[in-house]
């Protein structure tokens, strides 16, 4: 017989009242009526819009998706902190959460006295927990701190004894939310450690981050919420790149909408002698689509449309791509390439292509210029234009050469 799922989800469906004042609330007549006036539907949001997932014992699931997408909302309902408003939830096994690491905690109570709580809230009975004890205390790495109360610790030995609870009662399945980015990195370490070793010994984990690194390192399945809802559900990388996808077409959207405008370059970042101007300009895909964030590697072009006031005898048009440091990472003219157009046309469209942009993760500004062959600046744009390079590997620096790695035995021939 297969083993049952050690968590079912079905339908879960979870709303929160909406806490914003709304446009209604403006005079005082609606804001004195409204104590009596009945809650309408749109004052609640639909955070989690029927949910279903299963997770596999033994296995850890990744949630991934964009801020406000109900990963914790999700979380905090496996964990028995919220409820849900529709569907099903069966949980096989005690479960512990790395959430709000000792949200439950007494302020008023010892650190002692708040891992007998804890541990009684997380289903152990007083035995068993004083069986754990120096074991928690030991993993808080406390001292005699923990016969103090737990109003007098700082914010790291908070989170220090609630994570020493959490891991240290047994559970078979973790919950886990971004605490991995909490703490110092000692902490972090042994936030790992401890994750590793729950894997090790076959417990389930379901883990929020948005660490897409450290679900591709840990996960084994990845769901993607989104408008909570999930988008995609599968094994780790697909799931990533149709998230990283997603974000980065939305992202190229706002840059789009957000690139600058011939109307809104200011004076100090043009200049030249007007012989010519350039009036629009734009950067486009392989497919000749207009693009504001590009993946490392893809084809690049950026097109120029000019007009020029007088015949103009020749002309040299060039680009340059800055870093957010202002360190220049390419610049080339057609005169450097060994191409002058003569006797150009009144009005054109000048393109330059790249086969490859082999730049690394960052946003990147473009200059735009028209110059004549012996270098005056006809119309010069300074950050005429601004993209993003997006890379899913973790190399550094400015650019990425095609390259490759071998390895041979000493004195061997290539
Ligand atoms: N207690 C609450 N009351 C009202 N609204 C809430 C509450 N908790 C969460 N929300 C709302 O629910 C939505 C989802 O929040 P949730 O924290 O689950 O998202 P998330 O995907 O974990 O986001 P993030 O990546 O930013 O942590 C957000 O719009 C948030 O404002």
């Amino acid at each position: 017989m297969s083993q049952q799922p050690a968590i079912e989800v079905k339908g879960l469906v979870k709303r929160f009242r909406r806490e914003i004042l709304q446009g209604d609330y403006t005079t005082w007549k609606t804001l004195l009526l409204k104590p009596f006036s009945r809650r309408r539907a749109k004052d609640f949001i639909t955070v989690l819009g029927g949910v279903d997932l299963t997770m596999t014992p033994g296995k850890t699931l990744a949630v991934i998706g964009q801020n406000g997408s109900g990963k914790s909302t999700l979380l905090k309902i496996l964990a028995g902190i919220y409820k849900a408003d529709e569907g099903q939830v069966i949980i096989r096994g005690r479960v512990s959460s790395l959430i709000e690491l000792g949200a439950g905690f007494h302020p008023e109570f010892t650190g002692r006295e708040n891992v007998f709580l804890n541990g009684a809230i997380l289903g152990l009975t007083k035995k068993e927990i004083a069986s754990r004890f120096d074991e928690i205390a030991e993993y808080s790495g406390l001292g005699e701190y923990i016969d103090a109360p737990v109003r007098t610790y700082s914010s790291g030995m908070y989170v220090r004894l609630g994570f020493s609870v959490a891991v240290n009662v047994d559970p078979d399945v973790l919950l886990v939310d971004e605490v991995l980015a909490v703490g110092d990195e000692a902490f972090a370490h042994k936030c790992e450690d401890k994750i590793n070793q729950f894997r090790r010994r076959g417990k389930t984990i379901c883990l929020v981050t948005h660490d897409l690194e450290a679900v591709k390192k840990y996960a084994d399945e990845v769901i993607w919420l989104d408008g909570g809802r999930v988008a995609a559900q599968g094994p780790p990388l697909p799931v990533i790149d149709a998230y990283r996808q997603k974000v980065a077409a939305a992202e190229d959207a706002i840059r789009r909408a957000q690139a600058h405008q011939p109307a809104l370059i200011l004076d100090q970042e043009r200049w030249g002698d007007g012989d010519a101007r350039i009036t629009a300009w734009r950067i486009l895909d392989a497919g000749g689509a207009e693009r504001a964030v590009f993946n490392t590697g893809e084809a690049f072009a950026v097109e120029m449309d000019y007009e020029a006031k007088a015949p103009l005898p020749d002309l040299v048009c060039g680009v340059g791509i800055f870093n957010a440091q202002a360190t220049l990472c390419y610049g080339v003219n057609t005169r450097i390439d060994r191409q002058v157009y003569q006797n150009p046309p009144m009005q054109g469209t000048l393109r330059f292509e790249a086969q490859r942009l082999d730049l690394l993760q960052g946003t990147y500004f473009l200059d735009i210029a028209i110059h004549d062959k012996s270098g005056r600046d006809i119309d010069y744009i300074r950050q005429a234009a601004s993209f993003a390079v997006r890379s899913s590997v973790g190399d550094e620096g400015v650019f990425r050469p095609p390259h490759a790695w071998s390895l041979r035995p000493l004195g061997e021939a290539r």
